[in-house]
Parts: C-alpha cells; structure tokens; sequence
C-alpha cells in the first residue's frame, strides 16, 4: 500500500471506549463538514437497532471475514468485544487519492495498527467525563443487553490505558465543546499537510524534479 504522504486526502482515526460518543462525534462533524467522508468497516457482529448493511457497517459471515483476511483486504483489523471488525483497504486508498479526507472510527488496536502504515494519520482518542457517565449513556442508548454493557464497560479501562499513544485526546463531557476540538484537530491538520504539498511542489519545480 501506498504512503499517505502520496495521498492528497487526510487520515483521522477516532476511537474510544464504547458509549463515549464517538459515533455521535463523527457523524456530527460529517454533516458540518462534506469533505470529511467516514468508512465502512466490516464485522462479523449482529446488527443492532436501526443499522443497516452498507451504511454503518458490512455486516458479513465468519467465513467471508476469515477469507478477506486471508485474501489482506484489510488495512486493519481486530477483535473487539468478541467480534471480528476490520477497515477495507480498497475503499480507504480510492477516497483518499480523490482527495478526500477519510475517518475511521475503530478501536485501540486497530488505530495502532493504521498509524504504522499511514505515520501522517491522526489519531484522535474519545475519552468520557466518568465511569458513571460511560455506564449512563450505554444504558441510556437502550440497544445492548445488559450483558454486553458490562462487557463493554470492563473492557474500557484495558482501552483507556491506550489513550496515550494517540495524537489527541477529548473529553466528551459537553457535546458542542468536544465537536468544536475534534473541527479544530481536522482543520490543523488541512493546514499542515496542505502546507507541506505546496513546499514539496515548490521545491521539486525549482529543482525541476517530477
Ligand atoms: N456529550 C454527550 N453528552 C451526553 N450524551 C452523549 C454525549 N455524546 C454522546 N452521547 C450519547 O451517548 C450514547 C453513546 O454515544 P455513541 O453511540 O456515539 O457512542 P460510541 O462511542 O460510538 O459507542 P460504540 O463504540 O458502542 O458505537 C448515545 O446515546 C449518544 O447520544
Ligand atoms: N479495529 C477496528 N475496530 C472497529 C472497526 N469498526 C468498528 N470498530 C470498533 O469496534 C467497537 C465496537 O463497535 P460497535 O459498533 O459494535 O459498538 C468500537 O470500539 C468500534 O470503534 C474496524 O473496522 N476496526
């Protein structure tokens, strides 16, 4: 796979703890901001509530999951909560060299994984306001069982603890406030790297490189 510095698009990877709001983050800044396009991961996870196959996910088989990745269609994937997710290579590199800036809201693994490959993406981690807080919206969104809210909640300290090895870190406590960082960590970046492709045309057209 190719170098993001070799795309024009950007690379944002949000994750978080279940129930912290990074769906809710992320859809919030797509409909503020159309250059931002999201990914569709694939899993091997039941749909729940309103989802719908294609739109937030491939909901796909054991099978087909375990030929795609025999098959290294993923640019990344793991198991979380005890299903298999993963982002399609394909999809990311198509947007990404059209221009256009591509968010991946995935786990910790998968986000560690995507900045070996891609060292310009940025990875954005979502933390809750409390443990209180974490457990409240889960039960609040009122579409896992119980059992699988308490899974989600003893996995979220192991998350957690990963929260340092990313670019940035937002406490959701207020809705607004946490949209308005994550506008501002996309917009920094635009001008960074926006920035650095006019240096490099620059130079390589005073040195005549193509
Ligand atoms: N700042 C906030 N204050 C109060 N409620 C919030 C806030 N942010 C999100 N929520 C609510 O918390 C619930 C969980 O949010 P969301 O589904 O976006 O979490 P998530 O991190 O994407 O979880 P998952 O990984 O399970 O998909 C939703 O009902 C959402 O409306
Ligand atoms: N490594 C990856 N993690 C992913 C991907 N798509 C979603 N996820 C993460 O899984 C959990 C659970 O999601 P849910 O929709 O079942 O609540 C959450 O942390 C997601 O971010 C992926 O492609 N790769």
């Amino acid at each position: 796979m190719t170098k993001a510095m070799d795309y024009p698009g950007n690379l944002f990877v949000v994750a978080a703890p279940s129930g912290a709001g990074k769906s809710s983050l992320v859809k919030a800044l797509m409909e503020l901001d159309k250059r931002v396009s999201p990914s569709v991961s694939h899993t091997t996870r039941a749909p729940r509530g309103q989802e719908v196959h294609g739109r937030e996910y491939y909901f796909v088989s054991h099978e087909t999951f375990d030929q795609m990745v025999t098959q290294n269609a993923f640019l990344e994937w793991a198991s979380v909560h005890g299903n298999r997710y993963g982002t399609s290579k394909t999809a990311i590199e198509q947007r990404m060299s059209q221009g256009v800036d591509v968010v991946l809201e995935i786990d910790f693994q998968g986000a560690i994984q995507v900045k070996r490959i891609f060292p310009n993406a940025v990875l954005v981690f979502i933390l809750p306001p409390s443990w209180e807080e974490l457990r409240s919206r889960l039960e609040r969104r009122n579409e896992d069982s119980a059992e699988t809210i308490e899974l989600r909640l003893q996995n979220a300290a192991q998350e957690m603890a990963h929260a340092r090895e990313f670019d940035f870190v937002i406490i959701n406590e207020l809705f607004e406030r946490a949209l308005f960082d994550l506008k501002a960590i996309v917009h920094a970046q635009r001008l960074r790297y926006g920035a650095q492709r006019i240096a490099r045309a620059d130079t390589f057209g005073a040195l005549n490189i193509h």
